[in-house]
């Protein structure tokens, strides 16, 4: 996979280089790009940005910078076509169910943006050309897009066939289809067996794996009714019988 980044903060995106996602690109399964918008500014002050017709508060980014970046990136005339994604407060929920989707897409172009968002005239000249999503991480306000960048890459690289070790694995993911699916995780132990006065439950040293599936799954569905009860609505009543509902 491909995957292109262009911002006014490409610096921002340093992490790439490290842990899941620098692996992947050292492995030759990632080719991240990334590219400084202000290199297609071509006046003295390399401007993105300008005031917002209609009034209202900040600034826009200007379309010619960003049309000229998109071009470079993927040119009109050139081979093959990015699905491209627009991180906005205003986007469509990023879900587990997109990063399956993003993960079989062979290149991935990202526009993260500053100040008030882009002009909006870049997202439909785009479109003309290219798939285009707008896409927001999380109901909350951020200063521009490219966390989001970060959070997003990261949640499609460990998809990617050989990112994750044989020892990790995405089939438990909480939103991966199978058991435990649309269910949160259940804690976590490792050694030692007894800590500050505290043990691991016994059940995890039983050996027994039909009873650590059981174990799991109930500490599972408790933690969901706690944190996110949205989730076990999900569930169909023959997958959580009226016990664990009650748990
Ligand atoms: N993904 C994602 C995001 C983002 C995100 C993503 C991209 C950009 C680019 C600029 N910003 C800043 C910004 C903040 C708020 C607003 C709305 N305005 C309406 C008029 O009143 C002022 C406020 C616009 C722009 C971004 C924020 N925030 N939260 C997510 N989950």
């Amino acid at each position: 996979m491909r995957i292109d980044v262009v911002s006014i903060f490409p610096e921002y995106l340093a992490p790439l280089d490290v842990s899941l996602v620098g692996k992947a690109r050292a492995k030759g399964l990632l080719d991240v790009r990334l590219h400084q918008l202000r290199d297609q500014a071509h006046d003295v002050h390399r401007t993105v940005d300008d005031t917002p017709y209609g009034g209202g508060p900040g600034m826009v980014m200007k379309p010619e910078p960003w049309a000229a970046a998109l071009e470079a990136v993927a040119p009109p005339d050139g081979e093959g076509v990015p699905r491209l994604i627009v991180p906005t407060p205003s986007g469509r929920p990023f879900t587990q169910e997109l990063a399956v989707e993003l993960a079989s897409e062979p290149w991935l172009l990202f526009a993260p943006a500053r100040y008030e968002g882009i002009d909006r005239r870049v997202i439909e000249d785009a479109a003309t050309r290219m798939r285009v999503d707008e896409v927001s991480i999380g109901d909350y306000v951020l200063a521009g897009g490219e966390v989001a960048v970060l959070v997003m890459v990261e949640a499609v690289a460990r998809l990617l066939p050989g990112v994750l070790g044989n020892a990790e694995s995405v089939r438990d993911d909480s939103f991966a289809p199978g058991a435990m699916a649309n269910l949160l995780e259940g804690p976590v132990y490792t050694k030692p067996a007894e800590w500050r006065g505290r043990e691991v439950p016994p059940v995890l040293l039983s050996g027994n794996h039909g009873a650590i599936a059981r174990w799991r799954r109930d500490q599972a569905l408790r933690r969901t009714a706690e944190n996110r009860p949205d989730l076990l609505e999900r569930l169909t009543s023959g997958d959580v019988d009226k016990h664990d509902r009650a748990a």
